[in-house]
């Protein structure tokens, strides 16, 4: 198996590379609008015509279904440059701030300013468009950088280098790849901006190595997004789509719902609807789940492990196996697995499950639920199911998450009009279209005098009676 954790480190490269993407980055710093979409337009045509070698990739690192691939690595990147390129000139221009009176004669103006070098680390579970997309934002705001695949996903990793290569100068894009000692080798430079997606752990490591420089971070990590069904909501409704955003990718997916919350009366029939859905998705033929192409595998020994041992502690510990209970070391296959009955004292509630197992847990009313949520620290996205606005108003003002989605689950990662992103142990900073935009930009505020120095004279020392005055009235009614 190809293997990248052993690519050894050079720093004197890595020293080398920067030191030249300092010097583009001045340059790029004022590079136009047709310029950038320029850059945006040759990484697009890139990525259609390689749609195939992306698609061999991917599956050969973890099994991916090809529509998988198509709709969750591809399509997300192609639509965020498409969107970037439609909105990119107004998104440069900035914005005129309204003149507030003690500020009369003069102007308000933003403007984004690129930030300069910027280094983008990438995780292992949507490779191609966690690395390619946060480059779409870097690229579109006039800033160079630097990439770090996951030593995780080694195929689709080196198909980036060589798209990269392809499209991009050393001093404009580059890859490393490599494991942690890369990583850490990197994070040691003044980067201007670190784009990191990956677990709360290392975002922790990130951002002490980045305070090291005061370098701006956007952290995009992970955590247990929960989905919480109203009685009254549409079960079979709920069902699908619960099913669909959880075992796409095999689980593998940062906001995947990680467990469910649902009154005690609608378990069992929100059960059955799920066991349904399950079967119709994917096992349609009765030839078993593990005969279709549809459903991906685990992506390594290590992380199926861990997910074998959740399942073994839920169960150790008085979980009830719903669904599933299949696997296979050697393919690293799940079966999807449902656990009833699970209690806070299981792993599977402690840590993000990040694989194909869903605890259901049951509420009797919706204080509770929203209890537990806020009983574990603040999640990437939150579900809510039912068309009670009441509760759905209550949940989203009673709970904190980076994104919350009403009568669906993980769709809200497609939209490029939405910041995407977590808050506090799921993320800083945002993502996607404008909102990456500006992660990759210094939105400098700029002032304008226009009436000449009368103003500021007024409050000019020595300080007398009349510029007290001033004062107490600019407190008073200002
Ligand atoms: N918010 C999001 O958009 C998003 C998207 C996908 C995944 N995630 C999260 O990512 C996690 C899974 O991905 P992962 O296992 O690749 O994450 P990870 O944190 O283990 O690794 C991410 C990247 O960091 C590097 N890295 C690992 N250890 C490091 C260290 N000690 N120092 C510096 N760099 C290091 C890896 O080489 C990899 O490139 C989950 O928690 C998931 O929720 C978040």
């Amino acid at each position: 198996m190809l293997s990248l954790s052993s690519t050894h480190l050079d720093r004197e490269e890595i020293n080398q590379v920067f030191k030249k993407q300092k010097a583009t980055a001045l340059a790029w710093r004022k590079s136009s609008h047709a310029e950038r979409s320029d850059r945006l337009k040759k990484l697009r045509t890139w990525i259609l015509n390689h749609k195939a070698d992306i698609r061999t990739a991917v599956a050969a690192d973890f099994k991916k279904p090809v529509a998988e691939v198509d709709l969750s690595e591809i399509f997300p990147v192609t639509s965020e440059i498409k969107h970037t390129l439609a909105h990119l000139k107004s998104w440069m221009k900035g914005k005129s701030v309204s003149t507030p009176l003690p500020m009369l004669g003069t102007q308000g103006r933003v403007i984004p300013e690129a930030k300069g070098v910027s280094l983008i680390i990438a995780p292992w579970n949507y490779p191609f468009n966690l690395a390619i997309g946060p480059l779409v934002s870097a690229l579109a705001a006039g800033c160079t950088a630097i990439i770090k695949p996951s030593e995780m996903t080694p195929h689709t990793s080196k198909l980036i280098e060589k798209l990269i290569q392809e499209v991009f100068k050393e001093d404009e894009v580059a890859v490393f790849q490599g494991d942690a000692s890369v990583s850490q080798a990197l994070l040691e430079l003044p980067f201007d901006h670190i784009f990191f997606t990956g677990s709360p752990q290392v975002g922790k490591i990130v951002m002490k190595a980045a305070a090291e420089h005061l370098t701006s971070v956007t952290l995009e990590l992970g955590g247990k997004s929960p989905a919480i069904i109203q009685k009254g909501a549409s079960l079979k409704d709920a069902a699908g789509k619960l099913v669909v955003g959880k075992y796409l990718n095999c689980g593998q997916t940062c906001v995947a719902p990680d467990y469910i919350l649902v009154h005690q009366e609608d378990r069992d029939t929100l059960l059955d609807e799920m066991k349904v859905f399950i079967q119709k998705a994917y096992d349609p033929d009765f030839k078993g789940i593990e005969a279709t192409p549809d459903y991906a595998r685990i992506v390594n020994d290590k992380h199926y492990e861990r997910l074998i041992s959740l399942m073994t502690d839920a169960q150790d510990k008085g979980a009830i196996l719903a669904f599933g209970g299949n696997y296979d070391p050697h393919t690293r296959y799940i079966e999807p697995c449902i656990l009833n009955d699970v209690t806070m004292d299981m792993k599977v509630m402690e840590e993000e499950i990040f694989g194909p197992i869903l605890p259901i847990m049951t509420y009797e009313n919706l204080d509770e639920a929203i209890a537990l949520v806020n009983s574990l620290p603040k999640p990437l996205a939150l579900y809510f199911f039912g068309e009670d606005g009441a509760a759905k108003n209550q949940v989203l003002s009673e709970t904190s998450s980076g994104n919350a989605v009403i009568n669906d689950c993980v769709l809200h990662f497609l939209h490029n009009d939405l910041p995407f992103g977590g808050v506090n142990n799921s993320g800083i900073g945002k993502a996607h279209g404008y909102y990456g935009f500006l992660a990759f930009s210094n939105e400098k505020g700029i002032l304008t005098q226009r009436v000449g120095t009368t103003s500021s004279t007024l409050l000019n020392p020595p300080y007398g009676t009349r510029t007290k005055q001033i004062l107490s009235t600019l407190i008073k009614w200002f």
